[in-house]
């Protein structure tokens, strides 16, 4: 037998053939973990076989190695082996690796293992060196060792069956029971409103339930599903069962608003209908509304199955094991309406629908100097209302939570849009929420508000109601990244629960997933009603969280800008300079628009730089900004100041510290990714010898390679995503369309792996390679044989293309073309593969909303910040002039980013010397590793580790 490596044959080659049920596969791990004892290092969840391996014969470290091959069953696997033996090819490690499930190991440490654990299993040492171990768990799942090393050849290890008479489990059971216990059937369900990202955030909780070793449900048509019950609305749902979702507007469980749930006997229904079912865990994927039936249905629970099992509805057995309501909520409503959290599932995806749809109106708006009244949804919360109005800078909003008499918002709106069009807007936009109110609680009608404008100003006026067309489409890159995240956390919550664990809901602050109490969400939400409906306005917007807050202040302050007398005194009033630095990046603009009219609301003097510091070096391009000038900018790509990527060491440092002095500048903000971040360290360090850069000075990363350090988030990465996230969408498509066609896409981003990571998150691609990483051949040859795996099983029936992202300089070598040469010369003519390099089209072209709304929050701190940080700047010197440096001075030198939970300032010192590469142009700390395992466990790619 060809076989050379002797490690291998003096090792022990195991496989494991299990019974065909995928869910039973985490229980192996487990199973592995729990009761052997072996480290897992790697595990995954596709098909009925499951491939363990460990590298050295004397490792007891076993690597579980799950491959797409396992799909493939095991006669073919066999028969690839044979083809292989029958060219007489020598088999090396790699070769057996890629084309059998085995592993080494000692087998006297797995014998050990599994009497130490009372494993049943038997032995048969009658085929030279052989073993055949059968270990049957206690859900009946078959698990057949082999030994490969001395059947490889006779094909007999890959038809490994299940035993004729599977040995007896009894004594076992209990032990492995055990180890399988946090095993559950998980059910999610949708419900409410759709929402874009609801079909995003089943299939993870689908995937990663299966993943876990659990059954995966899903409820059908919300709570209704669950008050009707029966296999018809409680199905088991599989792994391919979700392909192709995670894009997918509206739900394809289905939804409802269910009145029947509302009442104490339809509970008791869907009660024992889990209960029938065997659900023993509940995700709910809803609004305010859903999590606050969940929350009731928890706490009814324990008298719900008692008064089912009194009245023998139930057994007691089904009593015993259901006592308990494992529950957790995932926040999927357009309205973002829930306390606790930053973001709902499609709450961003509706925004991008209003943005566009509002841009539109702009337009024709603009053409006819009218006014437009436009009705967005939220129901009972001006979120959208809000964002909408800061994304599209319009004139008024109307939301809930601000309401005041008929005649105040007549004066104060009419003041407003009458300022606005003296000074020479041409259009005028009001948005109003649905659930808009004056302070006495009657609706402010769209109606309502055109009357006004037309009556007292004589503006000609249209209405236009979006309605649902807010709740269509696509989602967008953040919410699929948001329901995907969410969805994982909540199966790993509910794996996790306890009774005495409060229900959890999982959220996001900031740019952090975490758990929150759906009790006290619940609870918060409705006391924002409440303060509501007894007309506390102040202690309603207290209530919801502190960014709607913040955003509705900027509003505030922007939209009154340049009429009103300035808020700070006139001794107060600085002038702030602000620059571009780098490549284009969506949100750039609305920076400067943010920046300029906080500015003129404070009464500060904004400068504009243009085109970067050559241009200041160069041309003394320095303008003050003005109100007209920046109209509209909020929603135009690319930079109106202009910008360029030297820095002030090349621009000609001097030059610009004269600059500097010559204006006066007592502040500046720079824009733009890693050359303004060098920037900002040069004039930081060149403050010894330039008294002119002892001024406040924050940098607002904008870059689409989201490489700035000090920040896990950058203007302009959300707009790129989604340009490159609607690309694949397209070519996944025509893939899809072509059938057995992968296509491998060249992303952006330098250095910085991060774009093709969430893209890789949000397409649902098969792999992505980035810098970080770099690429090995073992990689490239594991994801090749996914394809072909995954191409093979689909016979051209599947709807889904393929997809492999890499990173522009993941390697020099492999570039995009040879991956594709590589990948068409192993398909064998069974599939293609084809490249598609978006290239600039990354940049994005119309910025998206959230990179427009935090343009405008990061924009009006950074403008916080120069105010703040003046004295200490300014003061820095001594009577003769020399510079005084400090922590609190370096202090006055940040970047200001989102960094997990919090937004926060970083002195440019602390970053540039201990958190940055300089060389890579990166920063040092990968915040997207998670996200990278996490595209991979809900693809099945198989990692052959870095
Ligand atoms: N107080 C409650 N008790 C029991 N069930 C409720 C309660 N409130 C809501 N539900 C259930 O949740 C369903 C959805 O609620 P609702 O219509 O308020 O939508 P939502 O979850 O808030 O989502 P969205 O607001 O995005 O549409 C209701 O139809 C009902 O079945
Ligand atoms: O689709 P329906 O049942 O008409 O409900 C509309 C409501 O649903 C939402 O779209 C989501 O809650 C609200 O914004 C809106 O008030
Ligand atoms: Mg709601």
């Amino acid at each position: 037998m060809p076989v050379q490596d002797d490690t291998l044959l003096s090792g022990i080659c195991l496989a494991v053939y299990y019974a065909p049920n995928r869910a039973l596969f985490g229980q192996t791990v487990r199973f592995y973990e729990q009761v052997l004892g072996f480290e897992v290092a790697q595990h995954d969840a596709d098909s009925c076989v499951l491939e363990i391996e460990a590298a050295h014969q004397e490792a007891t470290t076993i690597e579980i190695k799950v491959d797409a091959s396992r799909a493939i069953a095991a006669e073919k696997v066999a028969a690839n082996i044979d083809h292989l033996l029958k060219k007489e090819q020598e088999l090396d490690w790699r070769t057996l690796q890629r084309n059998v499930c085995f592993t080494t190991a000692k087998l006297d440490t797995l014998i050990q293992r599994l009497e130490a654990a009372s494993v049943p299993f038997q032995t048969r040492p009658d085929k030279l060196n052989a073993y055949e171990v059968y270990v049957v768990d206690p859900l009946g799942a078959v698990v057949g060792f082999t030994d490969v090393a001395n059947t490889i050849g006779t094909s007999q290890y890959f038809r490994c069956k299940e035993p004729e008479q599977p040995p007896d489990t009894a004594s076992s059971a209990e032990s492995v029971l055990k180890a399988v216990a946090t095993a559950k059937n998980i059910a999610v369900m949708t419900s409410g409103g759709d929402a874009p990202g609801m079909n995003a955030n089943v299939r993870a909780i689908i995937r990663a339930a299966i993943y876990k070793g659990c059954k995966a449900y899903a409820v059908y048509e919300g709570y209704s599903g669950l008050v009707k019950g029966g296999p018809e609305y409680i199905r088991e749902m599989h792994w391919n069962d979700v392909r192709g979702w995670l894009a997918e507007g509206g739900t394809n469980i289905g939804t409802a608003r269910c009145m029947e749930f509302k009442e104490r006997w339809g509970r008791s229904a869907a009660c024992k209908n889990m209960i029938d079912a065997g659900i023993d865990a509940l995700i709910v994927c809803g609004g305010d509304g859903s999590l606050t039936g969940a929350d009731l249905f928890r706490a009814e629970w324990p008298s719900l199955i008692k008064e089912l099992h009194e009245t023998g509805k139930i057994t007691t057995q089904q009593y015993e094991n259901h006592k308990h309501l494992n529950i957790c909520g995932t926040l999927g409503s357009i309205d973002n309406d829930m306390s606790l959290t930053d973001a709902t599932i499609g709450c961003y995806s509706s925004l991008a629908r209003i943005c566009k749809a509002i841009d539109y109106i702009d337009a024709t708006a603009n053409s006819h100097q009218r006014a437009f009244v436009i009705e967005v949804m939220g129901r009972h919360c001006g979120w959208l209302a809000l964002m909408a109005g800061i994304a599209t800078s319009a004139d008024y909003l109307f939301i809930p939570e601000k309401p005041s008499s008929h005649k105040d918002w007549s004066d104060h709106m009419c003041e407003i849009v009458a300022a606005h069009r003296a000074r020479g807007k041409r259009k005028t936009i009001v948005i109003v929420a649905e659930g808009a109110i004056a302070s006495d609680l009657t609706p402010v009608t769209c109606e309502d508000v055109k009357n006004v404008l037309v009556d007292r100003l004589g503006l000609d006026t249209r209405i236009t109601t979006l309605g649902h067309v807010q709740r269509g489409g696509n989602a967008v890159a953040y919410d699929r990244i948001l329901a995907t995240m969410q969805g994982v956390a909540a199966v790993d919550a509910v794996l996790e629960g306890t009774p005495e664990i409060p229900s959890p809901m999982i959220s996001i602050i900031e740019n952090k997933i975490v758990r929150k109490p759906l009790v006290e969400a619940v609870k918060l939400t409705k006391s924002v009603a409440e303060a509501i409906r007894s007309k506390d306005f102040a202690k309603a917007i207290s209530l919801r969280d502190s960014e709607f807050v913040e955003h509705l202040h900027n509003f505030m302050a922007m939209n009154t800008a340049d009429f009103r007398e300035p808020s700070l005194p006139v001794e107060q009033r600085k002038k702030i300079a602000i620059i571009n630095v780098g490549a284009p990046a969506g949100g750039m603009n609305s920076a400067v628009y943010s920046f300029a009219t906080y500015c003129f609301s404070r009464g500060h003097t904004p400068y504009a730089i243009h085109n970067g510091f050559t241009g200041l070096a160069r041309h003394d391009a320095v303008r003050t900004l003005d109100w007209l000038g920046v109209e509209g900018w909020t929603s135009i790509g690319g930079s109106e100041i202009g910008t360029n990527r030297k820095t002030p060491e090349e621009a000609d440092l001097g030059t610009i510290a004269y600059e500097f002095s010559k204006y006066k500048f007592d502040g500046l903000v720079l824009v733009g990714g890693f050359e303004a971040f060098v920037s900002l360290n040069q004039l930081e360090k060149a403050r010894a010898n330039f008294p002119a850069f002892r001024i406040p000075m924050v940098l607002i990363p904008a870059t689409i390679s989201n490489n700035v350090p000090g920040t896990e988030y950058s203007l302009g990465s959300d707009t790129c995503l989604n340009s490159l996230v609607d690309y694949c969408d397209a070519i996944k498509q025509s893939a899809a369309a072509t059938r057995n066609r992968c296509f491998v896409v060249e992303c952006q981003g330098g250095n910085s792996g991060y774009i093709a990571s969430y893209a890789q998150l949000c397409c649902g691609a098969t792999a992505s390679y980035v810098p970080e990483e770099g690429m090995s051949l073992t990689q490239l040859a594991q994801d090749i044989e996914t394809l072909k795996v995954s191409f093979a099983n689909d016979q051209g029936k599947s709807k889904s293309g393929r997809l492999i992202l890499k990173s522009e300089k993941a390697s020099d070598v492999l570039t995009t073309k040879t991956i594709a040469d590589i990948i068409n010369s192993e398909a064998k003519q069974r599939f293609d593969a084809k490249t598609a390099i978006p290239g600039h089209a990354q940049q994005g072209g119309i910025p998206s909303a959230i990179d427009r709304t935090r343009a405008a929050r990061f924009a009006i701190k950074a403008v916080q910040f120069v105010e703040q940080n003046n004295d200490i700047a300014c003061n820095a010197e001594n009577e003769f002039g020399e510079f005084l440096n400090s922590p609190a001075v370096s202090n006055t030198a940040c970047v200001l980013g989102i960094e997990r939970s919090h937004v926060k300032f970083t002195a440019i010192r602390q970053l540039y010397d201990y958190e940055t590469e300089e060389g890579k142009r990166v920063r040092k700390n990968i915040f997207w590793k998670d996200i990278r395992d996490i595209s991979d466990l809900l693809v099945g790619r198989v990692s052959v580790g870095h």
